[in-house]
């Protein structure tokens, strides 16, 4: 078990903090901190704020992931699915939301907009070489094994 800090900002008060919306799911449901519900048109983008900063420990990324519901009905996306949540980020979470449908779609505040996944992250070290390791593959791949 990984426990992570949330900071409410100011003005988000009243802005449920990430929220699981059964026992064992995966994500934490995100809510729009918008002042004024906020039309996306279509083809649109949109950085919609949450309310929250957080810190968690640096073992640990968040990735921000699309609602399914959101997309299916309303084909509203996360342009950079899944975003990326750095261990030393301290600024408000934010969610780049898209509208990839055909209707304008209104975020009201509080709303719940995407979700939030933690995941263990390694820590790698870069070691620059001259030769690589052979392996059967060597350089095929882009679908050279086949359809
Ligand atoms: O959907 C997202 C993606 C990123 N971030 C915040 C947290 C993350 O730690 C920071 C930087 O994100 P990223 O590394 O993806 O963006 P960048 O363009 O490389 O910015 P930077 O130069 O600040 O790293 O922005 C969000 O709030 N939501
Ligand atoms: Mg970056």
């Amino acid at each position: 078990m990984y426990r992570v800090k949330f900071k409410r900002l100011p003005g988000s008060e009243d802005i449920q903090l990430p929220q699981k919306m059964s026992e064992w799911a995966a994500g934490f449901d995100l809510h729009a901190a918008v002042q004024e519900p906020v039309t996306l048109a279509p083809g649109m983008r949109q950085l919609i704020p949450t309310g929250f900063a957080m810190a968690m420990p640096p073992e640990l990324e968040a990735q921000i992931r699309p609602r399914s519901g959101l997309a299916y009905k309303h084909g509203i996306t996360c342009l950079n699915s899944p975003g990326t949540i750095d261990a030393d980020y301290r600024g408000e979470v934010k969610v780049l939301l898209i509208n990839h449908g055909q209707e304008p779609f209104v975020i009201e505040r509080g709303e719940r907009i995407a979700q939030m996944v933690f995941q263990v992250v390694p820590h790698v070290d870069i070691e620059e070489v001259d030769e690589l390791p052979d392996t059967v593959r060597g350089e095929g791949g882009f679908g050279h094994t086949g359809k």
